[in-house]
């Protein structure tokens, strides 16, 4: 395997940016690992000292199979079925219409968004779990932009001059398209930038910016307490899309000042297909937030049926419409997973895991193998998620690669052009995984056996 072309190249594992501090530091964690980036230590002995390692009993997996496509899908936690059983029978089925107050159906988007909140370095009171992501993006984006242009006083249209909306330029696609929307809505002009660039593109024309804390193609992290603190200084408004980064490292969100922020549940958080995405509105900015969706689900007092739109104070006013509440309550059962959990743990786990993927394919897969492999994550800590993408030389052969790495029991999945994406879940990933997966890897491309 190549080594990435961006970056510098790495003297050993970068202990100074082990993501995000503000969580807590992952020292301890990273301790726990050891030098997997460049020893030699083998992949059962590291499984053997994993301080993680039970918690892949909490989950249903088949022995034949190595999942690392958790950054689309996770796995299903063993105990949903039952909870999901029980909501459909007794709830839905016997309790009915009761089951609003006394199966607290009503209250869920809030109360599970409680269970996300500490995932996200959130105090309690901001985060709701309603909807997709794409919607929560919509109301995110719109909603910034109205509180940049309403300027420090409040009142809308106070600031004429912020009419311009940033997005990453390598964002994923439906970001793009919605801050597309939400510009024309808005009378802005939307800037692709690259998110790099932001610091220096961001300005008193600027209203909000909207970023992807790691890129799902590349799996690459950017900075978000520099980018966001850029966004702060400029007076304008930061909306993250942290799909890729919930559940999978520390984020941080209250510490380092970021306004709004929305992500996945079905990925790192392993909430099921569809499971509702959440909604970050920092408690400052709740009273100014003027959601572009203003369902009766997000009023004052929805039972009063007023014609007139009062909107609910915290983060319920993210709220739209009636909640889903088989989707709800497998998400809440799901997170039931991360009772005693620390993020900055996984997160150590998370970095030891592709440091040992990235040491074993780059021994597997050597330069001049016949399909040849580079990687497009960054080695250093600081800027890499939970992701490890790998760009196949000739491009077109990525889709016979992941074909037969499926055909072997190794399930990633692969993006155009040419990018083989593993995504390692470290509540259930194993080392061992990791190294039947690169294994694998050298098998299909043609490397020695
Ligand atoms: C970074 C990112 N943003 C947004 C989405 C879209 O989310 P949804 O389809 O749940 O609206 C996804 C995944 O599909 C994603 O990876
Ligand atoms: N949400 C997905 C779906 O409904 C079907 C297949 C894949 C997905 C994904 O989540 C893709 C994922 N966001 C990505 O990073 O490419």
């Amino acid at each position: 395997m190549s080594e990435p072309s961006t970056g510098p190249t790495p003297s050993g594992p970068d202990k100074s940016a082990d993501g995000d501090m503000a969580d807590g530091d992952v020292t301890d964690g990273d301790m726990a690992y050891g030098d997997t980036a460049y020893g030699d230590e083998s992949a059962r002995s590291l499984d053997r000292r994993d301080p993680l390692a039970a918690l892949r009993e909490r989950f249903v997996l088949d022995p034949g199979t190595v999942y690392l496509d958790g950054n689309s899908l996770g796995a299903l936690p063993g105990s949903v079925p039952a909870r999901v059983a029980d909501v459909v029978e007794r709830e839905w089925g016997r309790l009915r219409i009761r089951s609003w107050t006394e199966s607290g159906w009503w209250d869920a988007p809030e109360r599970v968004g409680e269970l996300v909140a500490p995932l996200l370095g959130a105090a309690p009171g901001q985060v709701v779990v309603a909807d997709s992501t794409s919607v929560n993006l919509f109301k995110a984006t719109v909603g910034a932009v109205r509180i940049a242009q309403a300027g420090e006083t409040g009142v809308p249209g106070a600031a004429p001059q912020r009419t311009e909306l940033l997005v990453d330029q390598a964002t994923f696609p439906t970001d793009g398209y919605i801050a597309a929307s939400a510009a024309r809505l808005t009378g802005c002009t939307l800037r692709p930038v690259p998110a790099a660039d932001v610091p220096s593109a961001v300005g008193p024309r600027t209203a909000a910016v909207l970023l992807n804390h790691v890129d799902y193609r590349t799996g690459e992290l950017h900075d978000l307490p520099a980018l966001t603190a850029a966004v702060r200084a400029a007076g304008a408004v930061s909306v993250w899309d942290v799909c890729h980064s919930a559940g999978a490292l520390p984020l941080g969100l209250d510490a380092h000042g970021v306004d709004l922020a929305v992500g996945c549940t079905y990925k790192y958080l392993n909430g099921g297909p569809g499971s509702p995405a959440f909604l970050y509105v920092r408690r400052g900015l709740q009273p100014r937030f003027d959601s572009p969706l203003p369902g009766w689900n997000s009023h004052a007092e929805p039972f009063a049926m007023a014609a007139a739109y009062e909107p609910a104070a915290g983060a319920g006013r993210g709220r739209v419409g009636t909640p889903d509440i088989l989707s709800l309550s497998a998400l809440e059962e799901a997170l039931r997973v991360w009772e005693g959990v620390r993020v900055q743990d996984v997160r150590a786990k998370s970095l030891a895991l592709t440091d040992f993927f990235l040491r074993r394919v780059g021994e597997l897969v050597p330069p001049g193998a016949a399909v040849s492999l580079t990687s497009l994550t960054p080695r250093e800590h600081a800027r890499r998620g939970s992701q490890v993408a790998l760009l196949c030389d000739p491009a077109d052969e990525a889709e016979r690669v992941m074909k037969e790495l499926a055909a072997h029991g190794v399930i990633g999945d692969f993006r155009y052009p040419g990018v083989l994406r593993f995504g390692f879940t470290p509540l259930y990933t194993s080392f061992e995984d990791a190294e039947r997966a690169a294994r694998v890897l050298g098998e299909v491309t043609g490397g020695p056996r």
